[in-house]
């Protein structure tokens, strides 16, 4: 049997690939650069009542809305998950997932670990964390800061909220220190090759394999 015919009775089932990590540790930095070079993931545009940064696009960073809107989507039960992070709420459209898992693609999350929670509560076996660590206090502080996108006011709670941050890191299949930003990203496509690879991701393989047994 060919290998392109191997492929085409294997499918894979798409996975829910999770990035969280302390503001300012480089999550979005990471997640950006996976974006570009894996074209079978794609990023859960979150919706958020958070003020719009100078660099962000609306709908494609995030979607900004209101908190009635926010509120509505709630009660339409239109959010896979959501949760309240510095005094803005922040949710995930359910809609988006499910279309990009059922064909068999990836998804992409940057939330936080309440998030992270209610995912793994929904749907424990689709589900890869990763816990994104700052190399020292001193250097998330200066990634805050150079970032120069957030009012100084800002960042001093943000830096202040890291600590608790961080005490979830043991939550998390997987933790990267985000030392160089291009090594940090081999070790995630490292993670999401692997994971692609796991047997229970593989529709269809033990047909396959009952074939090759029988020598068709
Ligand atoms: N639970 C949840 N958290 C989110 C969502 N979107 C963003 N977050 C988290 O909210 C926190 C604040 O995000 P943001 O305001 O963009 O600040 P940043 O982390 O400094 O870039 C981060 O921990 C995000 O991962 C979401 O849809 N759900
Ligand atoms: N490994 C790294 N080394 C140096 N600077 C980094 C690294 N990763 C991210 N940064 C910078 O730190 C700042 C915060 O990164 P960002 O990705 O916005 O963090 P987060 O999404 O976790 O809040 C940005 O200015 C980004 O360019």
């Amino acid at each position: 049997m060919s290998n392109e015919l191997a492929a085409a009775r294997i499918q894979r089932r798409g996975l829910m690939l999770v990035l969280s990590s302390p503001s300012g540790a480089g999550k979005t930095t990471l997640s950006r650069l996976l974006l570009q070079h894996d074209r079978d993931i794609e990023l859960s545009v979150s919706v958020t009542t958070r003020a719009k940064r100078p660099a962000e696009r609306d709908g494609v960073d995030y979607s900004f809305i209101d908190h009635d809107t926010f509120r509505a989507m709630v009660e339409r039960d239109e959010l896979l998950e959501y949760a309240q992070v510095f005094d803005h709420s922040y949710g995930t459209p359910r809609g988006p997932v499910e279309r990009t898992l059922s064909a068999g693609r990836d998804m992409l999350f940057d939330i936080d670990w309440q998030g992270t929670q209610q995912l793994v509560e929904r749907a424990r076996q689709d589900l890869v964390s990763i816990f994104i660590l700052p190399p020292s206090t001193e250097e998330l502080e200066r990634r805050l800061v150079s970032r120069a996108q957030d009012p100084p006011e800002v960042v001093a709670r943000r830096m202040a909220k890291a600590a608790d941050e961080m005490s979830h890191w043991a939550e998390y299949d997987y933790v990267i220190v985000n030392e160089q930003v291009d090594q940090s990203l081999e070790l995630v496509k490292a993670i999401l090759t692997a994971e692609r690879l796991k047997r229970y991701r593989q529709v269809g393989l033990s047909d396959f394999v009952k074939s090759l047994r029988a020598g068709r």
